[in-house]
């Protein structure tokens, strides 16, 4: 980190850290944030947790990421007088196992570097043929995948560690066969993705050596993404960049892919560095963004008790919210549901295609108002076109009709009383289910089959005959019908 801090266009409050920026403001949610003054014991005892799970039979990542120059080597690594994450964790591991006397401990350590695309053992070093005093790892270690998906890589060595000395030793041997150059950015960038691999061997058996149990740590130091005009890198130095970018956009990819593949067992802790300067403020959103895609993946985090209480706080949060806008989204439904069936109701009442013989429901129901939400307008006949008008004609035959139908009604008034005498003999119970039946009944017929008791052109009582009404003659339709409602309300 610089020294920039004055004109930083980033501000820290918790775990959030907002950066503002030509104008623009974004905020970040991460799980825990350092400041600059923070230092490498702060940021190891948020480690320490994960150590733990490696010891317990997890596989376990830690990475470094971030902008060239912003010290992801000085975290992985550090220096002689501030250790970095490797140095403890190897220091950490040791501690624990010789604290645990359930099991017994095995460890071992390697050391790799990416570089311009291939792999490289740091443990095992020949001769530069152009100068006698510089060791070149071994290249072009090839990378197995085993049959039940664990990554292994071919070749590589792997030295047992009996104590923290022996692992010192080590890891200072392999830091030192690493690639790093001069930038205009870092005086001593790291030109690879560097990665230390320590396997744990636990077997729960301390006598005989049974129930053995695998598990490894990979700490990463990633090569900073760059821009390569920034850096001013030429030659060598530019195709190192380029190679850091690309393997880095690759990791971007693992990442996306690993966030609709949820069931990996491996815990993983990215330490994402940034710049506070207000140059590399697009650079910082870009780091923070792939950080936010990064903790989507939602990899069993080991959490420190303090990240996991504020987490638990969270959730809560959240919980009741999900049931506050539930119990709203119900509330609305509700009111949505009660909206509709009247509106139904009254387009039904409203637009339904109602003959001009329609009567209205009350009425059917002999005047039920309970039923209707609203008072129910009466039948009327709807507007006929001007074509369907009467001719002087059909009026005439109207009126016949009309005068026929008087006659027809005047008999029917006659012959009531035998009617209802009939009905009256049966029993009173009979007749007034009749009474509330049959009108109903009849009148839901389609108007052109109008069935009912009549009476003959003789003036005999014929039950249940059928009198059809030709199509071609709506007025009479008309005439027809309003007669019948008339004849059974005269029934009743
Ligand atoms: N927190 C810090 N406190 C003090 N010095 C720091 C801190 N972080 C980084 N530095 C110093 O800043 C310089 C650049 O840091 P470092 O080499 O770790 O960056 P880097 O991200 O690994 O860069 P690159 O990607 O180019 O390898 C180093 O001299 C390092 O000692």
């Amino acid at each position: 980190m610089d020294e920039r801090k004055a004109a930083s266009p980033i501000s820290i409050e918790a775990d959030n850290i907002t950066v503002r920026s030509a104008g623009t403001r974004k905020e970040f949610v991460l799980d825990r944030v350092f400041h600059p003054e923070s230092t490498q014991e702060d940021v190891f005892r948020e480690v320490k947790p994960i150590l733990r799970s490696a010891l317990d039979g997890h596989n376990v990542c830690i990475l470094a990421y971030g902008q060239t120059g912003t010290g992801k080597t000085h975290t992985m690594e550090g220096n002689n007088g501030r250790p970095g994450i490797v140095p403890r964790a190897i220091e950490e591991l040791f501690h624990q196992i010789s604290q645990d006397e359930s099991a017994s401990f095995t460890l071992s350590m390697s050391m790799l570097e990416v570089y311009m695309g291939s792999l490289r053992d740091l443990f095992v070093h020949r001769r530069s043929p152009a100068r006698i005093t510089q060791w070149i790892p071994t290249c072009n270690l090839s990378i197995l995948r085993s049959s039940d998906g664990t990554v292994e890589i071919e070749g590589l060595t792997d030295v047992q560690v009996t104590d923290v000395k022996q692992a010192r030793r080590w890891y200072a041997r392999g830091k030192h066969a690493r690639s790093t150059s001069c930038t205009n950015v870092n005086d001593a960038s790291s030109r690879s993705h560097c990665l230390t691999r320590i396997t744990i061997s636990r077997s729960n058996d301390a006598v005989d050596g049974t129930n053995n149990l695998v598990s490894k740590i990979w700490l990463v130091d990633l090569g900073g993404s760059e821009r390569l005009l920034k850096t001013g890198a030429a030659g060598q130095t530019l195709d190192e960049g380029r190679a850091i970018n690309l393997s880095l956009s690759a990791l971007a990819d693992v990442i996306a892919a690993l966030r609709t593949r949820r069931s990996d067992g491996s815990k993983v802790l990215m330490i994402v560095h940034v710049s506070p300067g207000e140059d590399d403020a697009g650079e910082t959103v870009c780091s923070l963004s792939f950080a936010t895609r990064v903790r989507a993946v939602e990899a069993n985090r080991e959490l420190s008790e303090d990240s996991k209480k504020r987490k638990q706080q969270r959730v809560a949060e959240l919980e009741q919210g999900v049931q506050e806008a539930e119990e709203e989204l119900r509330r609305v439904r509700d009111q949505l549901e009660r909206t509709e069936k009247t509106n139904t109701l009254r387009v039904d009442l409203r637009e339904s295609p109602r003959s001009p013989l329609t009567l209205d429901p009350v009425e059917l129901d002999g005047g039920d108002t309970k039923t209707a939400e609203k008072p129910v307008r009466r039948a009327r006949a709807a507007p006929v076109p001007r074509f369907m008008s009467s001719t002087a004609c059909s009026r005439r035959r109207q009126q016949q009709a009309a005068e026929s139908l008087g006659r027809a009604r005047r008999r029917s008034t006659d012959l009531r009383g035998s009617q209802s005498h009939s009905c009256y003999q049966t029993s009173k119970k009979t007749a007034m289910a009749y009474r509330r039946r049959d009108p109903p009944l009849s009148l839901q017929c389609n108007p052109l089959n109008v069935s009912h008791n009549s009476v003959d052109s003789r003036g005999s009582w014929s039950s249940s005959k059928t009198k059809k009404v030709s199509n071609s003659k709506p007025n009479l339709r008309v005439a027809l019908h309003q007669h019948h409602r008339r004849r059974m309300s005269d029934l009743i």
